[in-house]
């Protein structure tokens, strides 16, 4: 059996080699009459970028790398976008100190670690988060002169599909002109009607992470991503959290079975959930923020009470001051710039990557964009397969998920079949006294081939990238299960759990 895997899957490496090299071909003759045709006269740069998140400065330093003249302009004054400034570098820093936090006050003892006392000092929790952020956004412009990336610090606007205009932020204004312009301007928070974010008392998750205080209670709008994590972090740190969530499930996209066992584990840390349940009206004007919410479906209202309230219901493209309209960009209905497999928008020589395009809204998402939209203004073959992008949340335990979930399968009307193997059958996460969770594995019943791979334990973001790998391989269940894994590890539950889609688990 895993020999002919095996073959199978050379027969479809050779197939694949066959198509992208004469993919690539035909592309590096397309990209070269496209950038020779659109090059007319003085440009300056071969690449400008706008915006220097995850997108736009990982494609501005590839383009430098593949040899492009680039610019890059940012707002902020700091590269690395909302990822680095304001999301997931912030968020993972408090996640890691919270947790750290909780672990002394309710773990260390049982591990024979004792202290009188364990305190937080939240000035100097935050502190440290900032001093990571600033490490790593000196770090990207460490890295941009390294690879002679021009960095331009201001707004830009089009004058032109070739010329920028930029209002720097030491208060001038300079143009920028390219062959190729890449819009990679990111996301901001959605806000909900009748609902004001000040940053105090009603934030969104920029103010969640910079609370000068423990609140005593919170309530969370979205049991998304964001609600998740940034509820996990001020609850371990003290505060009672209520989650309300407009939908009959916390976090709708993950699967269903991984999703009910994830919200048990998380009302076993106290998070409250307040499921098919709407907000309809907010009043702040005493020191309690009042909430009144109701069911999805209408119905009686409860007024809820919070210290702070945390709007995570989403987060919208953003593309506000960029003149878009100027040189005739579209957008469909919620802002998003459609663009094609080469990230070309409907204007020629405009590109955009990252949030601001259809698809998940993740920072290694962005990254991949980004290199696969100058490796095809290069003339060379960009690819990104958005069926395989691994999603994390970063609570505790992690949960992680690469491919289709149980309910896609099922949509999609192919046979398949399910493995699983639980943590707590898993040496490693006893030996540590952290159980939790589970791996679930689903192939085809046919072929075997992996569809998708959902992990819910400590490091379980760690953990997924054999099985994206697995799935970038087309790989069976069989041929994880026949890869030797160390022991003792938390990804030996990868093993068992593909062990059981196949055939039979060990040690369960
Ligand atoms: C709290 C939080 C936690 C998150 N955690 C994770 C996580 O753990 N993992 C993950 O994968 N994703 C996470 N995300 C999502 C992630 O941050 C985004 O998917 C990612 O940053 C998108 O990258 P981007 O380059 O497309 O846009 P952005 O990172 O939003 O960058 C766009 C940049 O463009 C700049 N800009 C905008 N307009 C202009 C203009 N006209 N001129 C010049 N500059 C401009 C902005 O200032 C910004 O810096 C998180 C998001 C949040 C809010
Ligand atoms: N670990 C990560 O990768 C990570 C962490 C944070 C953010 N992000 C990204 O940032 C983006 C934004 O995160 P997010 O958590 O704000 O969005 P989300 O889309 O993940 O979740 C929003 C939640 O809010 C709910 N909701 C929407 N309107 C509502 C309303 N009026 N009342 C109550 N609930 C409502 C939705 O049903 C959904 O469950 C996501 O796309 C996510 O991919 C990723």
């Amino acid at each position: 059996m895993a020999m002919a895997n095996l073959a199978r899957r050379k027969a479809i490496n050779l197939f694949n080699n066959t198509v992208s090299s004469d993919a690539a071909r035909y592309s590096f003759a397309l990209s070269s009459t496209f950038t020779r045709g659109f090059a007319s006269g003085s440009d300056e740069n071969d690449v400008v970028v706008i915006g220097g998140g995850p997108g736009g400065y990982v494609a501005a330093i590839k383009a430098a790398q593949l040899g492009l003249k680039t610019t890059c302009i940012e707002k902020r004054g700091a590269l690395g976008g909302t990822c680095l400034n304001v999301g997931c570098i912030p968020s993972k820093a408090l996640l890691h100190s919270s947790h750290m936090y909780h672990e002394a006050k309710t773990s260390f003892a049982k591990h024979g670690v004792k202290f009188d006392n364990v305190e937080i000092d939240l000035p100097a929790m935050m502190g440290q988060k900032d001093k990571a952020i600033s490490n790593l956004t000196k770090g990207i412009e460490g890295l941009f002169k390294k690879n002679k990336v021009t960095y331009v610090k201001g707004s830009g606007k089009f004058l032109s599909p070739s010329e920028i205009s930029v209002d720097t932020i030491d208060g001038g204004n300079t143009v920028v002109k390219g062959k190729n312009i890449i819009i990679a301007t990111g996301s901001d928070v959605k806000g909900l009607p009748g609902i004001t974010i000040d940053e105090k008392r009603i934030v969104s998750s920029t103010g969640a992470l910079a609370l000068t205080e423990i609140p005593k209670k919170l309530i969370v709008i979205g049991a998304g991503y964001i609600g998740l994590e940034m509820g996990s972090v001020w609850g371990r740190l003290g505060s009672e959290v209520t989650v309300v969530e407009f939908a009959p499930d916390i976090v709708p996209s993950m699967d269903g079975e991984i999703r009910k066992q994830f919200q048990r584990i998380l009302e076993k840390q106290k998070m409250k959930f307040m499921l098919k349940t709407k907000v309809v009206a907010v009043d702040t004007s005493t020191d309690i923020v009042k909430l009144t919410v109701e069911p999805s479906s209408g119905g009686e209202q409860t007024v809820l009470e919070a210290d702070v309230v945390l709007v995570s219901a989403g987060r919208i493209p953003f593309t506000s001051g960029l003149g878009l309209e100027t040189i005739g960009i579209e957008t469909d209905k919620i802002g998003r710039i459609p663009v094609d497999k080469r990230f070309t928008t409907n204007v020629k020589g405009v590109f955009a990557i990252g949030d601001v395009i259809p698809g998940p809204m993740l920072a290694h998402k962005a990254e991949e964009d980004g290199v696969a939209c100058v490796e095809f203004i290069a003339g060379k073959e960009g690819h990104v397969d958005y069926d395989k992008v691994p999603g994390v949340c970063y609570t505790h335990p992690e949960v992680a998920s690469v491919g289709k979930t149980e309910e896609q399968v099922k949509e999609s009307g192919v046979a398949y079949r399910v493995g699983k193997f639980p943590m707590l059958a898993n040496s490693r996460a006893k030996s540590i006294d952290d159980a939790d969770g589970l791996v679930k594995i689903i192939a085809e019943k046919e072929t075997d081939k992996v569809l998708g791979v959902h992990i819910m334990c400590s490091n379980a973001g760690e953990l997924i990238h054999e099985a994206a790998l697995a799935l970038s391989y087309d790989a069976s269940s069989e041929d994880i299960a026949r890869t030797c894994h160390a022991h003792p590890t938390l990804s030996e539950a990868v093993k068992e759990a593909a062990m059981a889609t196949y055939d039979k688990a060990i040690h369960i």
